[in-house]
């Protein structure tokens, strides 16, 4: 997958920028002013082999076999790691059974990320912000990175403390977003995290997000519901979330749209 991603962000401004899709997050996104050190693609299921193929001779009309059946293969991986950890969570509410319509109701989005060394200037001590601090909105995000560390978090009762994640070699990283925080009536908690770019060495990142389906509903189920736990979060449709969150970008966007 590093190789794969190294020829794709090789590639020439005007080629990466041919890649435009309409929904948040998912086209080209290239060294724009608030991070210019960051670069990402954002791609709907290429665990579907005709997606994986459309996006690589968009890329490389001529083709580019190797990098197709890396982004096929590490996405195939990852949805199925994405599955099992949901359905663990499912199993530990005691609500296996939901686990079909879960899938039923989910898709994916697989995004590929590169970070520049920061400019010599800025290179000092507090790094510079490579990604900004934010919660995933989907429910469960896998991420994988190169052995360049740059991942930060607030944990769960740490008001502003930052904390620098050190990730081991062939380890994923897996992220609740605000769907699931939401679904799960505020058991689990959608981290706020960031990349902070600090040394001489690219970093390199990639990660499934399941999101769900457009139309789908956020609703606490009833199971979740009791006098320790009295209900947090209305229903709500997830894209209208989304639309929410991309026009009124804020902190506390889940509270603000959602909360009781
Ligand atoms: O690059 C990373 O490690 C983090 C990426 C991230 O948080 C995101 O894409 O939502
Ligand atoms: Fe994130």
């Amino acid at each position: 997958m590093l190789v794969a991603m190294r020829s794709l962000f090789d590639l020439p401004d005007e080629t990466k920028s041919r890649y435009q899709n309409p929904k948040p997050y998912r086209s080209y996104n290239g060294k724009c002013s608030v991070v210019p050190l960051h670069e990402s693609f954002g791609i709907d299921d290429p665990h579907r082999l005709s997606t994986a193929r459309d996006f690589t001779h968009l890329m490389w009309p001529h083709g580019n076999p190797s990098f197709c059946e890396a982004l096929h293969t590490a996405s195939s991986n990852m949805l199925e790691l994405s599955s099992l950890i949901m359905r663990m969570i499912l199993e530990s509410f005691g609500m296996g059974a939901e686990f079909q319509s879960h899938i039923h109701e989910s898709s994916t989005v697989f995004r590929l990320m590169k970070y520049l060394v920061p400019p010599p200037f800025q290179n000092t001590g507090g790094g510079t912000l490579g990604m900004v601090a934010h919660t995933d909105k989907n429910d469960i995000t896998i991420l994988c990175q190169n052995d360049v560390q740059g991942l930060e978090f607030i944990p769960r009762d740490a008001q502003d403390k930052w904390v620098r994640v050190r990730v081991p070699e062939d380890a994923f990283i897996v992220i609740v977003g605000d769907s699931l925080k939401a679904w799960s009536n505020g058991r689990l908690h959608a981290v706020k995290h960031r990349v902070v770019m600090r040394g001489n060495r690219e970093r390199y990142s990639w990660g499934l997000f399941s999101i769900p389906k457009e139309g789908a509903m956020i609703r606490v189920p009833t199971e979740l519901i009791d006098t320790d736990h009295p209900l947090r979060y209305r229903p709500f449709k997830f894209s209208d979330y989304m639309s929410y969150y991309v026009s009124n970008i804020r902190d506390d966007a889940l509270e603000v749209y959602a909360s009781i």
